[in-house]
């Protein structure tokens, strides 16, 4: 049964400010809780369900978790699982160390990635760096993905909800303070520059909740 309303686990603010400016107009009441949970390695739609077990876990109730991905293109057939359990075991300091290759061979892994991981790309490299894990390769086309989990609450299956957006990587351009979105280009302009209002329409985050809201209608 559809809920009405939606308790969103995320630790991430700027994440929590979107979702809250895209179902404002929405029937949904948001709430939400920041609490940091663990996630799993596996694909992108078992690190959601995981997360939203565990989330349901621990508040003892239904709860809504998001994890997103930023998968590139040129790195999608490189081989490395044992790359990126190697990596995840190295400190920060230790994969800043890393040469761009190694670190590329990990992101072969993106279809896998859990935020986790490119959240330590993107602490080690910094957000004027990101883009050049692509440097040596011509296809810099990427996806940025975005999965929703909904569980009813613990022992239930969450349900998937997930929007994907494809662009470009590139040199940092716009403010900084939202993980990759300065360096993510769409149709010509970075998330990073764009207007909040425009990135929500377009954005991987706003076409999964826009499925989200769909399955509340159809499930009122
Ligand atoms: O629209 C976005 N534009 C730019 N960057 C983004 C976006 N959405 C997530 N990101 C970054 C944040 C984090 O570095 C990584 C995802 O990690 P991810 O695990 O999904 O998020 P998180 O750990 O920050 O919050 P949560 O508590 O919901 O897991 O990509
Ligand atoms: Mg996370």
């Amino acid at each position: 049964m559809a809920p009405k309303d939606l308790n969103f686990i995320t630790g991430n603010k700027n994440k929590l400010a979107e979702v809250q400016a895209i179902l404002s107009p929405t029937a949904v009441n948001l709430q939400s809780q920041a609490i940091d949970l663990p996630e799993l390695q596996g694909t992108i739609e078992e690190i959601s369900t995981d997360k939203a077990k565990r989330a349901a876990e621990r508040v003892q109730g239904p709860v809504l978790v998001e994890d997103t991905c930023l998968c590139f293109n040129a790195f999608n057939e490189l081989p490395g699982p044992y790359v990126y359990v190697h990596l995840r075991a190295l400190t920060h300091s230790a994969l800043r160390k890393q040469t761009p290759l190694r670190i590329a061979h990990a992101i072969a892994e993106a279809d896998k990635l859990p935020g986790i991981l490119q959240k330590w790309f993107l602490q080690a490299l910094g957000v004027q760096q990101f883009h050049k894990l692509l440097a040596g390769f011509e296809d810099k086309s990427a996806q940025a993905v975005c999965t929703f989990a909904y569980c009813e609450g613990p022992g239930h299956e969450p349900i998937v909800f997930q929007g994907r957006t494809d662009g470009m990587i590139v040199p940092a351009r716009g403010p900084t303070d939202f993980g990759w979105d300065a360096c993510f280009e769409y149709e010509g302009q970075t998330y990073a520059e764009m207007p909040k209002e425009e990135k929500n329409k377009i954005s991987h985050r706003g076409r999964a909740l826009a499925k989200l809201v769909e399955w509340l209608k159809q499930e009122v």
